[in-house]
């Protein structure tokens, strides 16, 4: 029997690559955990430092079974540069040497992975997808195709390669097709959290994952457009392309709640990045326990931009110019400045831009400088240490506490919203009298600790807080489900990233805060961020052709104006409505055939109606899990309470009467907008069952 030659079997061939590549890939863990930290650190902290970068490297060159170590091919006609190739990961010559000599032989072949996996000898044997040699594959056509002779996408069962697909982007005489494997990538059942999408990023999300870290964008998409997706991959390429500067700054995901930060916490590290945080807002602002809540009304005001300038009046309020002559004391000698020098001075630091905590730690030494003009003119020499002291003097520290004395944020927060007068004071002519009584409290609370502080107030605190310390700022910040932010949660998140950038995500259709954003224009205003770019994403991955169009007869109520997803997906009969009479026990048959297809189950239903529907589905044998539970083989059905299902997917959903989601909601908008989020969970199928009348657009 004769062998099969590599050129008669390429799957072979690219098998016996993939083999090769993972043991390249284990030989260079192995280097990793062969280095010893005794030779080259002596100090315990260096050494702590080290071993916790390099365990974090060693997690980052794991071998996943399931993951495949390369995904994609790219057959250059030309020869590429070393640069483009490697992109900011190269570094070491001998790549870059070795590199030179596969392009002489062959134009250019490159195996698109997760990672970069070299040879003993350093030669690239997967190259990174965010390396600007992988950008074709996401990119290039038939029309443009960047000088790509062959695309071959690989196509995998577990962890074994079984098949591929060719494009010959640059032979006018092969017709453009759909890619099948593609198709079967974005069809593939979901179990468990989010993964990641970077073998089939498409090109509009590409174009977003890869524009630069300085600018900040903004995507409008609606329902499974892949929001969530470009974002998290946007990080990763932004760490590969700036990965200093961010290890610096810092990266930030902030979503709407903790069951969807756990939804998408595996997308990142499975990309080999460790470091990014995740938050919500909330957390951002955790200065003070929350546990009270606002009425909508009160929310929405204390939500409101114009509190911003409420809290910087009273803020400034704190500062009491100067009446009296300040009389410094020294030896024997008394230095005298007037009051009109020191309002002088007061003045100007209230006219920079400055923060209320760093002007106060700037006036000592204002006023020292003006007793050191006074002791020159008296043919004295002081130096700085002379104004040092002078800044410590008791006299000067004590007229300092008197015009700019120390504020505490919350104590400030506190006094607005229990002091009438206070607030009055500093909200004339910015909150009307209604606006003031909705955001005192009815009992004024006695301190910091016994305030029965909302969510709301916690942002207001935050705020305060920047006023007098400027907030710290990342590099690089993702918003995800960005629409229903406050003003002032707006606010929040934009000091967060001053000095940064932000991709912010949204779906105005999704709003359900009562001060959801209307237009991201205004919302970017808020952020800081006038200057981002928004960008549309109008193809859908998730739900299926003929359940987005049902769910999108709402649009027209809910958010005139906005496009209609256009679904990549056609999976006829993917949409079942019923009418019944005995709801619990159809639901529960509902999530009983929904769980013979493979795949995760989601029962969505009006936050009241989960207590009962837990239990019908116990009684019935049915185990489910609550949002942000992992779904295991066993147990793949979740209990979703309608209030948590943004954001997150199921392959089969059951949607429990609509008309009870809906009226879940204070006003009618809002109640469709919720519907509309829960009809548009489903990856392969939707059954909605109903016992009283639909809302008229879906009857
Ligand atoms: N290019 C792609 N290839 C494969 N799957 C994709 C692609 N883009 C998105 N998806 C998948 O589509 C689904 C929806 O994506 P994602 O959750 O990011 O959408 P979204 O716009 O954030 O949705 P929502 O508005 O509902 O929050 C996910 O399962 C995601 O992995």
């Amino acid at each position: 029997m004769t062998a099969v030659s590599d050129a008669d079997d390429p799957l072979a061939r690219e098998r016996a690559h993939l083999a090769a590549s993972r043991s390249a890939l284990r030989a260079m863990r192995a280097d990793v955990e062969a280095l010893d930290l005794r030779d080259v650190t002596a100090n315990w902290v260096n050494s702590e430092v080290l071993q916790h970068q390099i365990d974090d490297r060693i997690k980052a060159l794991a071998d996943l079974a399931h993951t495949p170590l390369f995904f994609g091919r790219l057959d250059y006609l030309h020869a590429v540069g070393a640069e483009e190739a490697e992109g900011a990961e190269i570094k070491k010559g001998s790549e870059a040497t070795s590199l030179e000599g596969r392009r002489r032989e062959t134009g250019g072949q490159f195996y698109i992975g997760r990672r970069h996996v070299h040879d003993a000898d350093g030669d690239p044997m997967v190259i990174d997808w965010r390396a600007p040699v992988s950008q074709p594959f996401y990119r290039a056509s038939k029309t443009a195709p960047m000088d790509v002779a062959l695309r071959r996408r690989f196509g995998y069962t577990g962890g074994e390669l079984t098949a591929y697909e060719d494009e010959h982007l640059s032979d006018p005489a092969e017709a453009a097709r759909t890619s099948k494997l593609l198709q079967q990538e974005i069809e593939r059942p979901r179990v468990g959290p989010m993964r990641d999408i970077v073998a089939t990023i498409q090109p509009e999300q590409d174009e977003i994952v890869r524009s630069g870290l300085g600018g900040t964008v903004c995507v409008q998409g609606g329902p499974g457009t892949g929001k969530t997706a470009v974002g998290l991959h946007r990080v990763a390429y932004l760490l590969y392309a700036h990965r200093e500067r961010l290890a610096r700054t810092g990266t930030l995901v902030i979503g709407p709640n903790k069951s969807f930060l756990h939804y998408i916490e595996q997308v990142l590290p499975a990309l080999g990045e460790l470091e990014v945080k995740q938050a919500t807002v909330d957390d951002l602002v955790a200065h003070v326990e929350v546990r009270g809540t606002d009425a909508a009304e009160t929310a929405v005001v204390k939500g409101d931009a114009r509190m911003a300038e409420v809290l910087a009046r009273a803020v400034r309020s704190h500062v009491t110019l100067p009446t009296e002559a300040l009389m410094v004391v020294r030896g024997s000698r008394r230095w005298r400045i007037p009051s009109y020098e020191l309002e002088e001075i007061v003045q100007e630091l209230l006219d920079r831009d400055i923060r209320y905590g760093a002007a106060r730690d700037a006036l000592p030494q204002r006023i020292a400088h003006a007793v050191l003009v006074r002791m020159e003119q008296a043919g004295e020499a002081p130096d700085d240490r002379v104004q040092d002291a002078v800044a410590r003097n008791a006299a000067v520290k004590a007229a300092v506490k008197s015009i700019w004395p120390p504020v505490d944020p919350a104590k400030l927060v506190l006094r607005l919203l229990s002091d009438a007068d206070f607030l009055a004071a500093h909200a004339e002519g910015i909150l009307t009298e209604e606006e003031q009584k909705a955001v005192l409290w009815t009992k004024p609370a006695r301190s910091v600790k016994s305030a029965k502080w909302s969510a709301a107030d916690a942002v207001l605190i935050d705020e305060a807080g920047d006023l007098v310390a400027r907030t710290h700022s990342l590099g690089h910040v993702v918003l995800d489900e960005a629409q229903d932010l406050s003003p002032m949660q707006y606010r929040a998140v934009g000091r967060r990233c001053t000095t940064g950038s932000a991709t912010v995500l949204g779906d105005l259709a999704q709003g359900t805060t009562p001060w959801a954003t209307r237009s991201w224009a205004e919302a970017l205003g808020h952020l800081g961020k006038t200057d981002a770019v928004v960008e549309e994403l109008t193809a859908g991955f998730r739900v299926p052709r003929e359940v987005i169009a049902y769910a999108s007869r709402l649009l027209p109520d809910i958010a005139p104006g906005l496009a209609e997803v256009e679904s990549v997906r056609e999976s006829p009969g993917s949409l079942s409505v019923r009418r019944v009479s005995d709801l619990d026990a159809e639901v529960v048959a509902a999530c009983g055939e929904a769980l013979a297809h493979e795949g995760s189950i989601g029962l969505i239903a009006a936050d009241a109606r989960v207590p009962a529907l837990g239990a019908a589905l116990a009684s019935a044998g049915l185990r489910c899990l609550s949002p942000g539970e992992e779904t295991t083989p066993d147990t793949r059905l979740t209990l979703v309470p309608a209030s948590l299902a943004k954001g997150l997917e199921y392959d089969y959903v059951v949607l429990d009467e609509p008309s009870a989601v809906v009226s879940g909601e204070p006003d009618l908008r809002t109640g469709l907008r919720r519907l509309y989020v829960a009809l548009t969970r489903a990856v392969s199928g939707l059954t909605v069952i109903h016992r009283a009348d639909l809302p008229g657009q879906l009857g």
